[in-house]
């Protein structure tokens, strides 16, 4: 079999190639060996902090999240409203979507989808990309109240990410509030808020189980570009994230009902380095097919972002120049 036909050209992605039959790791998805992940490096004297957000206007609750937010750059929630019916209805969904058979699943397929706000990948940028990341992902452009661009969204998990992305999207606004009031924002008015959140991506991650996880990536070392990004993963594991020393890496244990929440770039931008946008990685399995769920939660695209007013009033030295969002996404996926 031709690799590159069948993933790319075909459209049957990783998955359908996991399926047809594979015992051995295809050359393009084997790291160099100073790239290969050291799994001696993973620590376990530091874990990050897991925070139980029941009372949102509970100070205390405020100052675990800007802490963790500044420190570690991510934190888990717990008790945040998403009941765990509908968790595990997104979860579910996903398998849902990949258990599809290839000629369904290719219909969305990057470049021949036939959603303009849904597409089908296989690794990030592949085209780009010297080595492959072992995952697909079916990907979703969110647009707020327009139920004409879900109509040709795959229907075997079209309701459940609409759902999920309702519910989601309330939490997104206290976590906002919260990280910026602490930056003294008092208030998120609409121009503020299409910085922040003025673009919500909703992606869903596959991770085929792997015949040599330790010679490849489910997911490469990254910061996100977005401003915040919150992240469902199931029970088996995988994601790692910087430890504060720059060099080890930390486990991000599944923990039942949570959701992960990381600061992305724009975030750290926005704050003028008081919140920390922190290098993570996913490990591919040998045994599991493991699926995440991450919303990018991102400037609008016409945004500019820069240190927010607030945070440059107090007199300190400002970080970044301000740039539009357009340019920086360039620079991002070059
Ligand atoms: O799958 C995960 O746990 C993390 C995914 C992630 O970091 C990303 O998609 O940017
Ligand atoms: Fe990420």
């Amino acid at each position: 079999m031709d690799f590159t036909d069948f993933v790319f050209i075909k459209g049957n992605g990783l998955k359908g190639f996991v399926d047809a039959g594979l015992e051995t790791l295809p050359q393009q998805y084997i790291q160099p060996p100073e790239q290969r992940f050291d799994l001696s490096q993973v620590i376990t004297e530091e874990s990050l902090p897991l925070i139980d957000v029941s009372n949102w206007d509970d100070p205390e609750v405020a100052k675990s999240i800007c802490e963790a937010a500044s420190k570690w750059g991510f934190f888990q929630i717990i008790n945040h409203g998403i009941t765990m019916e509908a968790l595990e209805s997104m979860k579910s969904a996903v398998h849902g979507f990949f258990g599809l058979p290839n000629d369904e699943r290719r219909k969305y397929w990057k470049g021949q989808s036939i959603s303009d706000t849904a597409y089908l990948k296989t690794s990030f940028i592949p085209e780009k990309e010297k080595v492959l990341e072992w995952k697909d992902t079916l990907c979703f452009r969110f647009i707020p109240g327009d139920d004409e661009s879900s109509s040709l969204w795959p229907p075997v998990c079209k309701d459940q990410v609409l759902d999920y992305m309702k519910r989601a999207e309330t939490i997104i606004k206290r976590l906002l509030e919260v990280l910026l009031k602490s930056l003294n924002v008092k208030e998120i008015d609409k121009p503020t808020e299409y910085v922040l959140m003025g673009s919500l991506l909703i992606n869903l991650n596959y991770y085929p189980h792997c015949p040599n996880p330790e010679l490849t990536a489910g997911l490469g070392p990254h910061a996100d570009g977005s401003t915040i990004t919150i992240l469902l993963q199931d029970d088996i594991g995988g994601l790692d994230v910087r430890g504060t020393d720059g060099e080890g890496w930390i486990h991000v244990p599944p923990v039942e009902g949570a959701l992960v929440v990381n600061v992305g770039d724009v975030l750290q931008i926005m704050s003028n380095d008081r919140y920390k946008s922190i290098e993570h990685r996913v490990v591919a399995n040998r045994s599991k097919n493991r699926v995440s769920i991450p919303i990018f939660v991102s400037p609008g695209a016409e945004a500019l972002i820069g240190p927010l007013p607030e945070v440059v009033a107090s007199g300190e030295q400002l970080v970044y120049k301000q740039v539009a969002y357009k340019d920086y996404l360039n620079g991002f996926f070059s």
